[in-house]
């Protein structure tokens, strides 16, 4: 068991060094795979328990990794990959696992998917998946636990989501990557994260064009190659810490090559959050009282909702009523029972929270539910009262690397513990 023990009332100041984006390194680990020879090379790899699983589920098909932590880089031979089984003790345990599969049906033919794991927020389908393998000629067989894809080739289609799905995108693109033909993806994800596995996937040797635009056309090609690719920074992770800097008075540079926080920084500029863009370094500052805000979440380049719940923090600590519409997940609002525990007031209508602030915060016990909702409850509890600890920090620690060396080094009073139960 892994648990974070914070005592808030600390400013966080100095430099905070911004990890690469989970959501863009998982699907390059999936994407390594579809190269029979060579070895890639990951740069800027965030070393998060996310991407532990990945390494551990990429050997299980019969891939060589070596992690080399200091350096944060990943090196994968996959030229040895023999088994389709993405093992369900390995595969239910983070979302990435389905990145997966269209290697292996490239590789070996096949792939049975004995789980796929990650946040629990609700409704989380993957039906655009198997409907556009289906369409690009595979046979879909989906058991009760187990999903079972199998392809002796895969031929270009036009393929369209309902929405536009992040990994959704990501697994269309890469099976059309090595099929005959021409493949269009309509209504497909716009995420920076999608866009530079689109580059990785292109230097690899994959013809890919629309990347942004909505509308993806892949011309498949014979073979890729492996890479070198350094991942981009992380948007989420560059979120919380720009937060809270806001929730405690604090002034923090945030370091990470071509940062970009988009309408995240401009929904805490109407809060009162000052930004100042120093060339590669986003400065970021709050002195004053933080003012109420309303929140819509959005697939890009709309409001993230990975970052809804660390913004539901900040809410609770603003000086007003603040609304929040959660349009992405149909469960994503476990955060308000535990920041309720904490003093804050967040009253929650199905896909609505009502956040009334400021009300003090005041340590205690809580819980993360899933990642984002437990790092909204390390940013309540450096701004709360005493003594907080949050339990179920493996959820934590699936997204964010080294949270509380980093957290520590800018003042806050934060520790990891390791329990037996
Ligand atoms: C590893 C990774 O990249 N995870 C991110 C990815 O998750 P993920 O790719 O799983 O999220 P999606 O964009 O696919 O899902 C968004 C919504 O679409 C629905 N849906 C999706 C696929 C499908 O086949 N059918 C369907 O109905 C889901 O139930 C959900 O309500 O994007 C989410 C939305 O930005 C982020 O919160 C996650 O951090
Ligand atoms: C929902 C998330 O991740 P995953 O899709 O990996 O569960 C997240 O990163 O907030």
């Amino acid at each position: 068991m892994v648990r974070y023990r914070v005592r808030g009332g600390n400013a966080l100041r100095g430099t905070a060094f911004i990890q690469g984006a989970k959501n863009a390194v998982l699907p390059m680990i999936g994407a390594a795979l579809l190269a029979p020879k060579g070895r890639t090379v990951l740069r800027n790899v965030p070393i998060i328990e996310d991407v532990c699983r990945a390494i551990e589920l990429a050997e299980a098909v019969g891939a060589y990794v070596e992690l080399h932590e200091s350096e944060r880089t990943l090196v994968i031979d996959a030229s040895r990959v023999s088994s389709p089984v993405l093992p369900a003790e390995i595969a239910r345990r983070f979302r990435g696992s389905v990145l997966f599969t269209p290697a292996l049906l490239h590789r070996l033919g096949e792939a049975i998917v004995e789980g796929v794991g990650g946040c629990n927020l609700g409704s989380r389908n993957l039906d655009f998946h198997y409907l556009g393998y289906k369409r690009l000629g595979a046979i879909v067989d989906e058991g009760e636990t187990v999903i079972h894809v199998k392809a002796s080739g895969l031929t270009g289609a036009t393929l369209y989501l309902d929405t536009p799905s992040h990994t959704g995108t990501e697994n269309l693109i890469m099976a059309a990557a090595l099929a005959k033909g021409t493949t269009v993806i309509e209504n497909a994800a716009l995420e920076p994260e999608v866009l530079d596995v689109i580059d990785m996937l292109t230097k690899m040797g994959a013809r890919i064009s629309g990347g942004g635009t909505g509308f993806i056309t892949v011309e498949g090609v014979d073979e890729l190659h492996a890479v070198e690719h350094t991942v981009m920074p992380d948007r989420l992770d560059a979120g919380v810490f720009a937060m809270a800097a806001a929730i405690t008075g604090g002034e923090l540079s945030l370091v990470g090559t071509g940062l970009d926080l988009g309408v995240v920084r401009y929904k805490l500029e109407q809060m009162g959050v000052e930004f100042q863009s120093q060339g590669a370094v986003l400065h970021v500052r709050c002195e004053g009282p933080l003012r109420p805000i309303n929140i819509i979440t959005d697939t890009y380049p709309g409001f993230a909702t990975d970052l809804q719940s660390p913004m539901m923090t900040v809410a609770a600590l603003a000086d007003g009523t603040s609304y929040i519409h959660e349009r992405i997940f149909d469960g994503r609002f476990a955060l308000a029972g535990e920041l309720n525990k904490m003093g804050a007031n967040v009253e929650v209508d199905g896909s609505r929270a009502i956040v009334r602030g400021c009300t003090p915060l005041t340590g205690t016990e809580v819980t993360a539910h899933d990642l984002r909702s437990g790092i909204a409850l390390v940013l309540a509890a450096l701004a709360a009262e005493g003594e907080t600890v949050i339990d179920s920090g493996y959820l934590i620690d699936r997204g964010h690397a080294h949270l509380a060396a980093r957290m520590r080094a800018l003042g806050a009073d934060i520790t990891r513990e390791i329990s037996e139960h």
